[in-house]
């Protein structure tokens, strides 16, 4: 067995609790062996007055879209994808998708996020950057039935499931996938019958974009005469593995059947505040056994993929929407981004604990902002940033080490970024 041991800090449990102990890892199965004192490992990372938590879980983004960052900003959601993204992804390449997933992983990794999930384009070539980043992730092409005849869109829903059989357990089991029919109302209800009853064949899960704004869930209501999520479950996207981005608009007997079901769903505070779509019943949800994750969305509407942005955002946006402050806590918001978003995305990780995932990242506490020590998790919830990340870790695979990313070449990676976004606000004529 060859191992890798995190020497000299404290760790974070899954009880929120803090604790002395080092973690070793066996890089071979890319398990956490044991939590103890004094272990030695084949290769060593130095933890000395640091703290080690989960990897980050960044459980609903569209990773390319960084090549759309500050394009568009300070528009509603209908009008932003209409106006101002959809045009420009018409102009997609499959290299734009490289080049953009690189530079979104190499933000995630440098801000401790070890997973993430995916929808979008072109997706070998997403998987082909995880496969070289080394990190985990849940990918799946993005299918959309609006401004599509019906061959062509049912052709989009065959090829979402065609690119999650074929790339299910890539980059040795990191990347897992699931169907993505864009959202409840942008893909044909046929469709979206569809899209759940062959995900569901291919053992894996179905994610979609549902509830976001008031535009997406009245249409609904006064077509069917059902909300959205009891519509959703009647097509068939109501599963214990499935779940959606969003949830802002939710009322109880969604949340009811939601719980019941064992649906997941994704909070996605930072893009909600900035497309104006609302805020989401955050504690709701968890008091009543929702599995809630958290992810970013994508940079054009963040801006960036720091997830412990929408850990803070999580719990002030969650107080703000509760009307009381002891809503979200700081425990609730650090475990929506570790476990949370693991359990919704079925993995065994966010958790530092014998035989679970060894993801995790070492938070650098020797700073201004991290001082005095009181309380850890509050720091994590409400004054950590990316930036305090000092080494990466997923798979058991050093990612990061001493804020030095290993695995990709960073000057190329956003100078590459930058000439392809060029390049491609000039090709759809921006
Ligand atoms: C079909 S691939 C994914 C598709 O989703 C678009 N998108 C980005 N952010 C959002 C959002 O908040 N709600 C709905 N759709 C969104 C993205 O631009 C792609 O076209
Ligand atoms: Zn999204």
């Amino acid at each position: 067995m060859a191992t890798l041991a995190i020497r000299g800090g404290r760790i974070l449990r899954s009880d929120m609790t803090v604790t002395e102990a080092d973690v070793l890892v066996d890089r071979e199965t890319g398990d956490i062996v044991e939590l103890g004192a004094e272990l030695a490992g084949d290769d060593e990372l130095d933890a000395d007055g640091d703290l080690v938590m989960p990897g980050l879980v960044n459980a609903h983004t569209h990773v390319a879209m960084t090549l759309l960052r500050g394009h568009a900003d300070d528009k509603s959601l209908d009008a932003w994808l209409r106006e101002d993204i959809w045009p420009v992804e018409a102009a997609l390449e499959p290299e734009d998708i490289e080049a953009g997933a690189a530079l979104g992983v190499l933000e995630m990794i440098r801000s401790g996020t070890t997973t993430f999930a995916d929808m979008y384009f072109e997706i070998d070539r997403t998987a082909d950057v995880v496969e070289r980043a080394g990190t985990r992730a849940m990918l799946g092409h993005g299918a959309i039935s609006a401004g599509k005849d019906d061959a062509a869109a049912r052709a989009d829903i065959e090829e979402s499931v065609a690119m999650a059989r074929q790339l299910d357990g890539a980059a040795d089991g990191r990347i897992s996938t699931a169907v993505m029919p864009h959202s409840l109302t942008t893909v044909t209800p046929e469709l979206l019958e569809l899209a759940a009853a062959e995900a569901h064949d291919a053992g894996v899960p179905v994610h979609y974009h549902a509830n976001e704004t008031l535009d997406e869930v009245e249409p609904i209501v006064e077509e069917r005469g059902q909300r959205p999520v009891e519509w959703a479950r009647d097509l068939g996207l109501c599963t214990e593995s499935d779940f959606f981005a969003h949830g802002v608009h939710l009322d109880d007997r969604e949340i009811d059947l939601l719980a019941r079901t064992g649906t997941g769903v994704v909070h996605c505070p930072a893009s909600n505040m900035k497309l104006a779509s609302g805020m989401a019943p955050v504690q709701r949800l968890l008091d009543s056994g929702v599995p809630v994750g958290l992810g970013t969305d994508g940079a054009a509407s963040n801006n960036d993929l720091d997830l412990f942005d929408e850990l803070r955002d999580a719990a002030m946006l969650g107080k703000l929407a509760a009307g009381d402050a002891s809503a979200v806590a700081a425990p609730d918001a650090v475990s929506m981004a570790t476990a949370g978003g693991a359990d919704v995305l079925g993995l065994n990780a966010g958790r530092i604990e014998a035989g679970a995932r060894a993801d995790l990242a070492v938070i650098d506490l020797d700073a201004p902002h991290l001082t005095p020590e009181h309380d850890l998790v509050s720091h994590l919830a409400y004054a950590a940033r990316g930036s305090d990340v000092r080494h990466t870790v997923c798979d058991g695979e050093v990612l990061m080490r001493d804020r030095e990313v290993l695995t990709l070449d960073e000057a190329a990676v956003m100078e590459r970024a930058a000439a392809r976004a060029d390049g491609l606000l000039e090709r759809a004529g921006v």
